[in-house]
């Protein structure tokens, strides 16, 4: 598959200093979601604004389709749609002219019946004649996303599309997502909401200060650094691990109160049974045990807190 998104050791400091990305590569695939995932200020929004030109990087090359984001930005940029953070339209037009003139931007010729399916499909028709100002905060939302599919982009990126938004606006969007990404369209999604991510994209980046710390499919990042812990709940609590179970990574929580054994995964062997055994040779009682699978989220909090994978 050919990349549609080629970014390679981008690179952006801000006048006062600040780098805000630290030389990033990666490439999307046509038709994929993309989740960048990101604590506050690590870049997200500086990587997406290079692309869409709103921000020059200070190094690194991007290129869209092959197209060169500076040298070739005419074209670069009639390929991408965004949705940005922020709410920017114009108070005075109408839903419809805005749209309108949106499309008109990109040189595309006009196509009033694309603009009604689009208008109908975000719930916005009968909004058209209406300015934008008497609008609520969820329609102007919608508005922003038809103006970012107005000139039937290749590449959309939807910058923490659902901080804010109400449950229904949210279910219409992934819904939209998910229609856009079978017409072929590339998805690029920030955010913070990680079940989102999940539940969502195909594949995952994460970015911390500036650097692109981890990055694969959703299931092989969740494989790859993925642990399940295993806990026993103790009849009586032990002050440390007994000897003789050095064999497996054991700790004690909760005042001693509780086992917690954490193991890969995706290991053919998990111990579990031997340390069972084990345990009841060495006479330690529990009365209850659980197991947990780490969830993207602890991958997640792991890796910001830890830095490179
Ligand atoms: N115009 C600017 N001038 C100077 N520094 C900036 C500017 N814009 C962003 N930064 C800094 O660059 C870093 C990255 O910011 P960016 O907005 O890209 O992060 P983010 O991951 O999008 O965060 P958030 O999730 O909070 O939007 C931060 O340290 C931020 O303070």
């Amino acid at each position: 598959m050919s990349a549609i998104l080629a970014i390679d050791g981008l690179r952006k400091a801000y006048a006062g200093g600040t780098e805000a990305l630290k030389g990033v590569s990666l490439e999307l695939d046509k038709g994929e979601i993309f989740a960048l995932l990101g604590p506050n200020g690590a870049g997200k929004t500086t990587l997406i604004s290079i692309v869409c030109g709103i921000v020059t990087k200070t190094g690194g090359t991007v290129t869209v389709e092959g197209h060169d984001i500076e040298t070739d930005y005419r074209a670069a940029r009639s390929m991408i749609g965004l949705v940005p953070q922020e709410l920017t339209t114009e108070a005075f037009e109408t839903v419809w002219d805005t749209v309108r003139f949106s499309r008109g931007l990109f040189g595309k010729p006009s196509d009033d019946a694309y603009l009604e399916t689009l208008l109908k499909r975000l719930t916005l028709w009968d909004k058209r004649k209406a300015k934008i100002m008497e609008l609520s905060g969820g329609m102007k939302r919608r508005v922003l996303i038809a103006k970012a599919l107005a000139h039937e982009p290749e590449l959309l990126f939807l910058d923490e599309p659902t901080a804010g938004v109400d449950v229904e606006l949210r279910r219409d969007m992934w819904d939209l997502v998910r229609d856009l990404q079978r017409d072929g369209t590339t998805i690029v999604l920030t955010t913070h909401y990680i079940e989102e991510a999940e539940e969502m994209a195909d594949r995952v980046g994460v970015i911390s200060n500036g650097e692109l710390v981890a990055m694969g499919r959703k299931d092989e990042l969740m494989s790859q650094l993925g642990q399940r812990t295993f806990k026993l709940f103790l009849e009586q609590p032990l002050e440390a691990v007994p000897a003789g179970l050095e064999g497996w990574a054991l700790r004690l929580d909760d005042d001693g109160n509780t086992l917690c054994y954490d193991f890969d995964s995706y290991a053919a062997e998990t111990g579990i049974p031997q340390l069972m055994r084990k345990l009841d040779e060495l006479g330690i009682a529990w009365r209850d045990l659980t197991t947990r699978q780490s969830s993207l989220e602890d991958i997640f909090v792991s890796l910001v807190k830890g830095g490179r994978a």
